[in-house]
Protein backbone atom coordinates (compact mmCIF):
# COMPACT_ATOMS: atom_id res chain seq x y z
CA UNK A 1 0.00 0.00 0.00
CA UNK A 2 1.33 3.55 -1.03
CA UNK A 3 1.49 5.98 2.18
CA UNK A 4 -0.21 8.90 0.30
CA UNK A 5 -2.72 8.28 -2.71
CA UNK A 6 -4.14 11.44 -4.36
CA UNK A 7 -6.92 10.06 -7.15
CA UNK A 8 -8.57 12.98 -8.79
CA UNK A 9 -8.54 15.12 -6.38
CA UNK A 10 -10.29 18.37 -7.05
CA UNK A 11 -10.25 21.15 -4.40
CA UNK A 12 -12.15 24.51 -4.67
CA UNK A 13 -13.38 27.23 -2.88
CA UNK A 14 -16.26 28.58 -2.95
CA UNK A 15 -16.29 32.82 -1.91
CA UNK A 16 -17.85 36.35 -2.80
CA UNK A 17 -17.22 35.34 -6.20
CA UNK A 18 -18.53 32.40 -6.51
CA UNK A 19 -17.18 28.36 -6.60
CA UNK A 20 -13.03 29.00 -7.77
CA UNK A 21 -11.38 25.20 -8.47
CA UNK A 22 -7.70 25.70 -7.83
CA UNK A 23 -6.90 22.42 -8.76
CA UNK A 24 -8.39 19.28 -10.32
CA UNK A 25 -7.91 16.20 -11.21
CA UNK A 26 -4.49 15.33 -9.54
CA UNK A 27 -3.26 12.11 -9.41
CA UNK A 28 0.08 11.35 -7.36
CA UNK A 29 0.74 8.05 -5.39
CA UNK A 30 4.14 8.89 -2.73
CA UNK A 31 5.81 5.59 -1.19
CA UNK A 32 7.02 5.86 2.54
CA UNK A 33 10.87 7.13 2.99
CA UNK A 34 10.49 9.36 -0.51
CA UNK A 35 11.60 13.07 -0.83
CA UNK A 36 8.93 15.00 -3.56
CA UNK A 37 8.99 18.12 -4.56
CA UNK A 38 6.39 20.16 -6.06
CA UNK A 39 7.19 22.97 -8.02
CA UNK A 40 5.20 25.30 -10.47
CA UNK A 41 4.28 28.65 -10.72
CA UNK A 42 2.66 30.68 -8.29
CA UNK A 43 -0.71 30.56 -7.66
CA UNK A 44 -0.80 26.90 -9.79
CA UNK A 45 -2.18 25.29 -6.24
CA UNK A 46 1.17 23.97 -4.21
CA UNK A 47 0.41 24.82 -0.99
CA UNK A 48 -3.19 23.95 -1.52
CA UNK A 49 -2.24 20.20 -2.44
CA UNK A 50 0.76 20.50 0.40
CA UNK A 51 -2.49 21.87 3.00
CA UNK A 52 -4.96 19.21 1.95
CA UNK A 53 -2.32 16.40 2.82
CA UNK A 54 -1.61 18.45 6.05
CA UNK A 55 -5.63 17.99 6.55
CA UNK A 56 -6.16 21.72 6.68
CA UNK A 57 -7.85 22.07 3.70
CA UNK A 58 -10.77 19.67 2.54
CA UNK A 59 -10.58 18.57 -0.81
CA UNK A 60 -13.90 18.65 -2.75
CA UNK A 61 -13.50 15.95 -5.56
CA UNK A 62 -11.45 12.43 -5.75
CA UNK A 63 -10.10 10.80 -2.87
CA UNK A 64 -7.32 11.53 -0.83
CA UNK A 65 -5.43 8.57 1.88
CA UNK A 66 -2.82 8.13 4.30
CA UNK A 67 -1.99 5.15 4.45
CA UNK A 68 -5.29 3.99 3.62
CA UNK A 69 -7.25 6.08 5.15
CA UNK A 70 -9.18 9.34 4.01
CA UNK A 71 -7.45 12.30 5.44
CA UNK A 72 -9.86 14.05 8.17
CA UNK A 73 -7.69 16.72 9.74
CA UNK A 74 -4.74 17.38 11.07
CA UNK A 75 -2.58 14.77 12.96
CA UNK A 76 0.55 13.96 14.53
CA UNK A 77 1.49 11.96 11.61
CA UNK A 78 1.91 14.66 9.54
CA UNK A 79 4.50 17.88 10.62
CA UNK A 80 4.46 21.14 8.61
CA UNK A 81 7.69 24.35 8.00
CA UNK A 82 6.67 27.00 6.56
CA UNK A 83 8.97 29.42 4.45
CA UNK A 84 8.62 32.17 7.63
CA UNK A 85 9.72 29.59 10.11
CA UNK A 86 6.66 30.21 12.47
CA UNK A 87 8.67 30.33 16.16
CA UNK A 88 7.29 31.43 19.06
CA UNK A 89 9.15 35.04 18.98
CA UNK A 90 9.13 34.98 23.09
CA UNK A 91 10.12 31.83 23.58
CA UNK A 92 14.17 30.92 22.99
CA UNK A 93 15.32 28.22 20.39
CA UNK A 94 15.31 25.38 23.21
CA UNK A 95 11.50 25.99 24.09
CA UNK A 96 10.32 26.27 20.67
CA UNK A 97 11.14 22.97 20.13
CA UNK A 98 10.04 21.46 23.98
CA UNK A 99 6.95 23.06 23.79
CA UNK A 100 6.23 21.23 20.30
CA UNK A 101 7.34 18.03 22.10
CA UNK A 102 5.57 18.12 25.13
CA UNK A 103 2.14 18.84 22.96
CA UNK A 104 2.67 15.70 20.76
CA UNK A 105 4.80 13.19 22.64
CA UNK A 106 2.42 13.39 25.99
CA UNK A 107 3.03 9.43 26.67
CA UNK A 108 7.12 10.41 27.36
CA UNK A 109 8.48 11.22 30.30
CA UNK A 110 10.23 15.02 31.35
CA UNK A 111 13.05 13.44 30.95
CA UNK A 112 12.94 11.85 27.68
CA UNK A 113 11.19 14.64 26.10
CA UNK A 114 14.52 16.45 26.82
CA UNK A 115 16.67 14.25 25.28
CA UNK A 116 14.96 14.48 22.30
CA UNK A 117 14.74 18.10 22.14
CA UNK A 118 18.89 17.89 22.96
CA UNK A 119 19.43 15.52 21.14
CA UNK A 120 17.43 17.54 17.94
CA UNK A 121 19.16 20.77 19.34
CA UNK A 122 22.75 18.87 18.62
CA UNK A 123 21.72 17.59 15.60
CA UNK A 124 20.94 21.03 14.00
CA UNK A 125 24.27 22.47 15.58
CA UNK A 126 22.14 25.46 17.44
CA UNK A 127 23.28 24.01 21.10
CA UNK A 128 24.93 27.02 21.57
CA UNK A 129 21.94 29.30 21.12
CA UNK A 130 19.99 27.19 22.59
CA UNK A 131 18.32 30.08 25.56
CA UNK A 132 18.29 32.81 22.62
CA UNK A 133 15.12 34.41 21.12
CA UNK A 134 14.34 33.63 17.53
CA UNK A 135 14.74 37.53 17.37
CA UNK A 136 18.34 36.58 17.88
CA UNK A 137 19.34 34.39 15.83
CA UNK A 138 19.80 34.28 12.06
CA UNK A 139 17.52 33.55 9.17
CA UNK A 140 19.22 30.23 8.75
CA UNK A 141 19.28 29.39 12.28
CA UNK A 142 15.63 30.19 12.40
CA UNK A 143 14.91 27.37 9.85
CA UNK A 144 17.30 24.87 11.66
CA UNK A 145 15.10 25.81 14.73
CA UNK A 146 12.17 24.97 12.74
CA UNK A 147 13.07 21.52 11.05
CA UNK A 148 14.26 20.03 14.28
CA UNK A 149 11.30 21.11 15.74
CA UNK A 150 9.54 19.67 12.86
CA UNK A 151 11.84 16.23 13.32
CA UNK A 152 11.32 15.88 17.20
CA UNK A 153 7.70 15.32 17.21
CA UNK A 154 8.60 12.05 15.16
CA UNK A 155 6.17 12.69 12.56
CA UNK A 156 5.83 9.96 9.20
CA UNK A 157 5.41 12.71 7.33
CA UNK A 158 7.45 16.40 7.09
CA UNK A 159 5.63 18.83 4.70
CA UNK A 160 7.74 21.21 3.94
CA UNK A 161 5.81 24.64 1.90
CA UNK A 162 9.10 26.49 0.75
CA UNK A 163 11.14 25.94 3.57
CA UNK A 164 14.16 27.67 2.09
CA UNK A 165 12.56 30.58 -0.17
CA UNK A 166 13.67 33.25 2.61
CA UNK A 167 17.61 31.99 3.06
CA UNK A 168 20.32 33.41 0.64
CA UNK A 169 21.76 30.58 -1.50
CA UNK A 170 24.62 29.71 0.73
CA UNK A 171 22.40 29.36 3.78
CA UNK A 172 20.22 27.46 1.41
CA UNK A 173 22.69 25.02 0.54
CA UNK A 174 23.88 24.18 3.86
CA UNK A 175 20.17 23.64 5.11
CA UNK A 176 20.30 21.30 1.56
CA UNK A 177 22.92 18.78 3.69
CA UNK A 178 21.29 19.76 6.74
CA UNK A 179 17.73 18.47 5.73
CA UNK A 180 19.32 15.32 3.95
CA UNK A 181 21.79 14.08 7.28
CA UNK A 182 18.11 14.68 9.79
CA UNK A 183 16.31 12.28 6.92
CA UNK A 184 19.26 9.91 7.05
CA UNK A 185 19.77 9.96 11.19
CA UNK A 186 16.24 8.59 10.71
CA UNK A 187 17.35 5.98 8.15
CA UNK A 188 15.22 7.72 5.13
CA UNK A 189 11.99 7.00 7.05
CA UNK A 190 10.71 9.95 6.82
CA UNK A 191 8.78 11.26 3.66
CA UNK A 192 9.26 14.69 3.32
CA UNK A 193 6.95 16.78 0.42
CA UNK A 194 8.40 19.94 -0.44
CA UNK A 195 7.05 22.72 -2.36
CA UNK A 196 9.65 24.82 -3.98
CA UNK A 197 10.39 27.42 -6.65
CA UNK A 198 14.03 26.53 -7.01
CA UNK A 199 14.82 23.94 -9.41
CA UNK A 200 18.59 23.25 -8.26
CA UNK A 201 17.24 22.41 -5.06
CA UNK A 202 14.21 20.12 -6.46
CA UNK A 203 17.15 18.05 -8.17
CA UNK A 204 19.05 18.04 -5.53
CA UNK A 205 16.90 16.86 -2.75
CA UNK A 206 14.31 14.95 -4.52
CA UNK A 207 13.16 11.41 -5.54
CA UNK A 208 10.82 12.64 -7.89
CA UNK A 209 9.72 16.31 -9.06
CA UNK A 210 6.32 17.01 -9.33
CA UNK A 211 5.89 19.81 -12.43
CA UNK A 212 2.09 21.81 -11.75
CA UNK A 213 0.68 23.56 -14.70
CA UNK A 214 -0.57 27.09 -14.64
CA UNK A 215 -3.74 27.77 -12.42
CA UNK A 216 -6.63 28.00 -12.06
CA UNK A 217 -7.46 24.69 -12.73
CA UNK A 218 -4.26 23.62 -12.18
CA UNK A 219 -2.70 19.92 -12.63
CA UNK A 220 -0.02 18.11 -12.20
CA UNK A 221 1.77 18.31 -15.83
CA UNK A 222 4.45 15.86 -15.43
CA UNK A 223 7.13 13.88 -13.15
CA UNK A 224 10.67 13.40 -13.45
CA UNK A 225 12.27 11.15 -11.67
CA UNK A 226 15.66 12.30 -9.87
CA UNK A 227 17.85 9.19 -10.68
CA UNK A 228 21.04 10.64 -9.29
CA UNK A 229 22.28 8.49 -6.68
CA UNK A 230 22.46 8.83 -3.00
CA UNK A 231 24.56 10.32 -0.86
CA UNK A 232 24.49 13.36 -3.20
CA UNK A 233 26.93 15.49 -2.94
CA UNK A 234 26.77 19.02 -3.74
CA UNK A 235 29.75 19.13 -6.16
CA UNK A 236 28.95 16.23 -8.17
CA UNK A 237 25.24 16.95 -8.50
CA UNK A 238 25.89 19.89 -10.44
CA UNK A 239 28.46 18.14 -12.80
CA UNK A 240 26.20 15.27 -13.49
CA UNK A 241 24.82 14.74 -16.40
CA UNK A 242 21.25 13.34 -14.98
CA UNK A 243 21.30 16.74 -13.23
CA UNK A 244 21.68 19.03 -16.79
CA UNK A 245 19.10 16.92 -18.38
CA UNK A 246 16.61 17.48 -15.67
CA UNK A 247 17.40 21.08 -15.14
CA UNK A 248 17.00 21.53 -19.28
CA UNK A 249 13.49 20.00 -19.20
CA UNK A 250 12.49 21.58 -15.92
CA UNK A 251 13.36 25.00 -17.86
CA UNK A 252 11.71 23.90 -20.93
CA UNK A 253 8.79 23.26 -18.39
CA UNK A 254 8.77 26.25 -16.64
CA UNK A 255 10.20 28.86 -18.57
CA UNK A 256 8.99 30.79 -21.11
CA UNK A 257 11.25 32.82 -22.84
CA UNK A 258 15.04 31.59 -22.56
CA UNK A 259 16.84 34.78 -22.91
CA UNK A 260 15.94 38.06 -24.24
CA UNK A 261 16.33 39.47 -27.97
CA UNK A 262 19.32 41.36 -28.78
N1 LIG B 1 -8.54 29.66 1.35
C1 LIG B 1 -8.63 30.07 0.07
N2 LIG B 1 -9.73 30.67 -0.39
C2 LIG B 1 -9.85 31.06 -1.67
N3 LIG B 1 -8.89 30.89 -2.61
C3 LIG B 1 -7.76 30.29 -2.21
C4 LIG B 1 -7.56 29.85 -0.85
N4 LIG B 1 -6.32 29.29 -0.77
C5 LIG B 1 -5.78 29.40 -2.01
N5 LIG B 1 -6.64 29.98 -2.86
C6 LIG B 1 -6.40 30.24 -4.29
O1 LIG B 1 -6.00 29.01 -4.89
C7 LIG B 1 -4.97 29.24 -5.86
C8 LIG B 1 -3.76 28.43 -5.50
O2 LIG B 1 -3.15 28.99 -4.33
P1 LIG B 1 -1.85 28.35 -3.65
O3 LIG B 1 -1.51 29.18 -2.48
O4 LIG B 1 -2.09 26.91 -3.44
O5 LIG B 1 -0.77 28.54 -4.81
P2 LIG B 1 0.79 28.25 -4.77
O6 LIG B 1 1.09 27.48 -6.02
O7 LIG B 1 1.17 27.63 -3.49
O8 LIG B 1 1.37 29.73 -4.90
P3 LIG B 1 2.74 30.41 -4.41
O9 LIG B 1 3.83 29.71 -5.17
O10 LIG B 1 2.59 31.83 -4.84
O11 LIG B 1 2.82 30.22 -2.94
C9 LIG B 1 -4.71 30.74 -5.87
O12 LIG B 1 -5.43 31.32 -6.93
C10 LIG B 1 -5.25 31.20 -4.53
O13 LIG B 1 -5.70 32.54 -4.58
Amino acid sequence: MSQIQLTNVEIAFTGAKGRFVAVRNVNLTIQKGEIVAIIGHSGCGKSTILNAIAGMNKITGGELLINGQPVKGPGPDRGMVFQHYSLLPWMSVERNIRVAVDSVLKDKSSDEKAEIVQYFLKAVNLEQHRNKLPSEISGGMKQRTAIARAFAINPEILLLDEPFGALDALTKADMHVELLRLWNLDNRQKTIIMITHDIEEAIFLADRIVVMTDGPLATIREIENVTIERPRHKKDVAHSPVYNQIRDRMLDLLVDKMSIAD
